[in-house]
């Protein structure tokens, strides 16, 4: 296969060809579909990661890179499509999985922002769209969507970092992705939403203190997918509900996608808890990925065998 360092961090640019490599490559595996246009006019990707095998099959669908920052990310979801077809035919875990499911799959979600992470601003996290009379840019896009949109846990200031936009669903980012997840929800069984850092398996709800109505189901399946995560170094999670262990949040895309009735829905806060936070090294990307992926391939199994 054609060689590409999934050890380091790759701009956007880097990212766009590697996507367009990878789906070339793996035709029986991988295609690529793009779901829109951000803001500055950038393709918005997704690889769906699957065998063909003329039935629709269920699907689970993986974004990374809702926010900018957060680079660990986009690299766990390039991580993800590489052992996909790495270990494709090797009666892998992964590659059992692929018989019944497919993983959708968009590497960089908010590409502007990311790009933008490169280029101005490390630290950057929301998109770059202009605010009408206001100097500060973007919106923050897990804020932005419609599950108790602009309430508690997050802002209506432009300039703020939980910034909710100025209307529901105001990103073109957003609104691409929630198009997607409405046109395909009734084969799409999970949402899984990437980012970093806390070391941290959420669930629904962040919008409130209320329970998810599966909420032991997805206390088990996440304490569960730690254990898988934790099992490979050691790395210390906690996991619950988002409003519970981490904070108030509205207009959050795991609440969305389980309110429009996707039960199993996950945000994960990757590597670390603050050491290096979102500027986690290079030299941890590997063994990052390698216990996610522990995670993800638990709740894909367990969700195989809920349908
Ligand atoms: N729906 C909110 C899930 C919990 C918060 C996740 C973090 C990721 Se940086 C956030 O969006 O603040
Ligand atoms: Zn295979
Ligand atoms: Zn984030
Ligand atoms: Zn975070």
């Amino acid at each position: 296969s054609f060689s590409y360092d999934y050890e380091s961090y790759h701009n956007w640019d880097q990212i766009e060809s590697w996507i367009a490599t990878i789906a070339n490559k793996n035709p029986n595996l991988i295609s690529r579909l793009k779901i829109g246009q951000s803001y500055e006019g950038r393709d918005i990707y997704l690889l769906r990661v699957g065998k063909r095998t003329g039935s629709p099959k269920p699907a689970i669908f993986m974004d990374c890179g809702i926010h900018a920052r957060e680079w660990i990310s986009p690299a766990f979801c390039q991580w993800f499509v590489k052992e996909a077809v790495r270990t494709h035919g090797t009666d892998s875990l992964l590659d059992c999985l692929l018989n019944e499911l497919d993983f959708l799959v968009i590497p960089v979600l908010n590409v502007d922002g990311y790009v933008y992470s490169w280029t101005e601003d490390r630290l950057w996290r929301k998109t770059r769209s202009r605010n009408f009379n206001s100097v500060c840019v973007g919106t923050d896009p897990n804020r932005n969507f419609n599950a108790q949109w602009c309430a508690n846990g997050s802002s209506n200031n432009p300039c703020s970092d939980v910034y909710c936009g100025p209307l529901v669903e105001s990103e073109k980012e957003v609104k691409a992705v929630a198009d997607f997840i409405r046109n395909h929800s009734s084969i799409i069984k999970a949402y899984l939403t990437v980012h970093s850092y806390s070391q941290k398996c959420l669930f629904p709800y962040s919008y409130t203190y209320s329970l998810a109505y599966n909420h032991n189901e997805l206390a088990n399946l996440a304490q569960n997918a730690v254990l898988a995560l934790q099992s490979l170094y050691g790395t210390p999670y906690t996991f619950g509900s988002g409003s519970s262990s981490l904070y108030l949040a509205s207009g959050g895309s795991d609440d969305w996608a389980y309110d429009l009735g996707i039960k199993y829905s996950f945000t994960f806060e990757l590597r670390d808890t603050g050491k290096y936070g979102f500027l986690l090294p290079e030299s941890q990307i590997r063994s990052t990925c390698e216990e996610t992926m522990l995670a993800i391939n638990y709740i894909a199994n367990y969700v195989l065998n809920h349908l």
